[in-house]
């Protein structure tokens, strides 16, 4: 890979930036105790039926409104989220702004969640809390749309580099790292790592390990700029 990139964004958190990747990636381990991956994995499985989502690949849980481009009717969050969601806004992941949407995911070995891009509903940065399992989250070029490309563009061909996102981490991704590269996670059962895992020297794996998935829930909390106030679409004062 090119010249290592050099973090500026967030000094506290500069001793964890990626340098391995283009900007911007912070990898920090055990930003939890197990203690606390206990008492959200608990959290996340007391939540009514109702509030899952089955997706194709996945399940999820959407916590403080749902995204609109109109804007969010905002709700509240639960204290048990917030609790992580203020540490991380106080740590400027949002630019000083607080994290105010987090959508839980869940995924059995051999699911996953196919490229994309979080897009502009948020504020371009994303922070992800890993409970129970690790994964390989795999980031790949954009599709290049320029016509003069003749070559087939497959996702093979796209590939950029992995991230190992153990379970206790905190993962923030923001600039190109959120707005220029689509990540995804492959439908497999295990996880090879190789040289184009970026932050493999800040984990617990070596090169070569085989790491079995178990089953992994993704806390991504994210800031929605733009909410609706409830009581003036419902034509009340204040
Ligand atoms: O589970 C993850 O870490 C990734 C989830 C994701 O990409 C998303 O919810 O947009
Ligand atoms: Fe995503």
């Amino acid at each position: 890979m090119e010249e290592p990139n050099k973090c500026f964004s967030l000094p506290v958190l500069g001793r964890y930036c990626v340098t391995q990747a283009p900007p911007t990636v912070y990898y920090v381990p055990e930003f939890i105790s197990e203690a606390e991956e206990q008492a959200l994995l608990k959290q996340v499985y007391s939540a009514p039926k109702c509030k899952w989502t089955q997706l194709s690949g996945r399940r999820l849980q959407n916590w403080g409104g749902l995204p609109h481009p109109k804007g969010m009717l905002a709700e509240k969050l639960p204290e048990w989220l917030e609790t992580y969601t203020e540490k991380i806004s106080l740590l400027s992941a949002f630019g000083g702004r607080h994290a105010n949407h987090v959508l839980v995911n869940e995924y059995k070995p051999g699911e996953g969640i196919m490229p994309h891009e979080d897009g502009p509903l948020y504020f371009p940065t994303v922070t992800t809390i890993s409970l129970g399992s690790q994964v390989l989250l795999d980031f790949y070029q954009p599709v290049c749309r320029d016509s003069e490309v003749t070559t087939p563009q497959t996702e093979e061909s796209r590939y950029l580099l992995s991230l190992l996102v153990e379970p206790r981490s905190l993962l923030i991704l923001q600039d190109e790292m959120y707005t220029r590269y689509l990540h995804g996670i492959q439908e497999m059962t295990d996880d090879t790592m190789t040289e184009c895992v970026a932050n493999l020297n800040s984990t617990k794996a070596r090169l070569g390990h085989i790491l079995p998935r178990s089953t992994r829930i993704s806390l991504t909390i994210r800031h929605v700029p733009k909410v609706v106030n409830a009581a003036l679409l419902l034509g009340r004062k204040k």
